[in-house]
């Protein structure tokens, strides 16, 4: 990210982190072993509510998977920046390493690895809504030690996946819905993964190793190392809240789509990620994204008189693309947003 420091990295000084971290209290710790489902379903639903996150435990990803994509990480961003430039996303290749995303057109301290879980996945040609034509997206391996890193990549994918849809299930419980409502949606998913690196800052206190923002997916699954760094605005009292590592658990937050199709009950929060002068941090995200050929609505059980729709329908698809093609360089307009979907009152 060069030697220099790049004004670019700089943040408003309302966004600045602030020097005392308050630690999570509260934030559901779920065992998902336990049972009955229907308890297990309350509590998560208690916990989007409240929060928007939960942490969970006894997930059914084996810690042998986990260790391995977490240190075929650690390996790959080791490498030469030439080496990891070598699978260097562009606009065309939108998958693979690169350390310039953006967010809310500010640059994110880090730098990344993408994969989609489908492999190839079907996506929008173009970001103009009335081009149907539609392309596919490849990953793209290093060819140096090929092996590691994409078994790892696949086994994880694989595993994290199963997880996603057992959240779902109970999410869609918890919202009085049949357990697998959702399952549909997830057919052709263009859900990815993303490995992330947030090397050691110089200036911690000006910059973010990614800036204020809320999913837009419909459920993220967070695997992150002990260092921490990741803040959740507490929906309470607008504070940032530190989410506190707790080893071999995964971090669950409700993404854009859920506040969607469950026309507001659930409710997508900000989170940002905080850095610091000594230790290089790592995270691995999942998202997990329907088909792009989803209109994503509220959903009709979710919606009656009392409760009309609180958003118009939009195209995944188009809202995901427009999404990647523009955190990938500075803007000088506001990204796609789901309040732009907005029913108006
Ligand atoms: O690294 C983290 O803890 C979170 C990253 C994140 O929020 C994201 O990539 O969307
Ligand atoms: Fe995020």
């Amino acid at each position: 990210m060069g030697t220099e420091f790049d004004p670019a990295f700089i943040q408003a000084p309302e966004h600045r982190p602030k020097p005392t971290i308050l630690e999570a209290q509260g934030i559901p710790l779920i065992d998902l072993s336990t049972g009955p489902i229907d308890d297990l379903a309350k509590e998560i639903g208690d916990a989007c509510r409240k929060w928007g996150f939960f942490q969970v435990i006894n997930h059914g990803v084996s810690p042998e998977s986990r260790r391995k994509i977490e240190s075929a990480a650690r390996e790959f961003f080791a490498w030469p920046q030439e080496e990891k430039m070598r699978v260097k996303r562009d606009e065309v290749r939108v998958l693979g390493y690169y350390d310039t995303e953006h967010t809310k057109n500010v640059r994110d301290w880090k730098e990344v690895f993408d994969f989609v879980v489908e492999d190839p996945t079907i996506v929008p040609a173009s970001v103009d809504a009335d081009d149907q034509r539609v392309t596919t997206w490849h990953n793209q391996w290093p060819d140096q030690n090929p092996h590691v890193l994409r078994e790892a990549c696949e086994e994880y994918g694989r595993e994290v996946e199963k997880l996603s849809i057992k959240l779902m299930e109970l999410i869609a419980i918890s919202l009085g819905l049949q357990a697998n409502r959702f399952n549909d949606f997830f057919k052709d998913q263009t859900s990815f993964i993303r490995l992330n690196h947030y090397p050691p800052c110089p200036n911690p206190h000006l910059a973010l190793g990614v800036g204020r923002h809320k999913d837009a997916g419909a459920l993220t699954i967070l695997a992150q190392d002990d260092v921490g760094g990741l803040e959740v605005k507490r929906k309470s009292d607008g504070e940032w809240i530190r989410v506190k590592p707790t080893p071999h658990a995964f971090i669950i937050n409700v993404g854009d789509i859920i506040q969607v199709w469950s026309n507001e009950r659930y409710e997508s929060v900000e989170h940002r990620v905080m850095v610091n002068s000594e230790r290089e941090r790592f995270s691995i995200p999942f998202f997990l994204n329907p088909a792009h050929y989803t209109m994503v609505k509220p959903l009709e059980e979710m919606t009656d008189d009392q409760n009309p729709p609180k958003y118009k329908a939009y195209n995944w698809g188009k809202f995901f693309t427009t999404r990647k093609g523009s955190n990938f360089r500075k803007l000088d307009v506001e990204n796609i947003q789901i309040y732009h979907f907005k029913v108006s009152k």
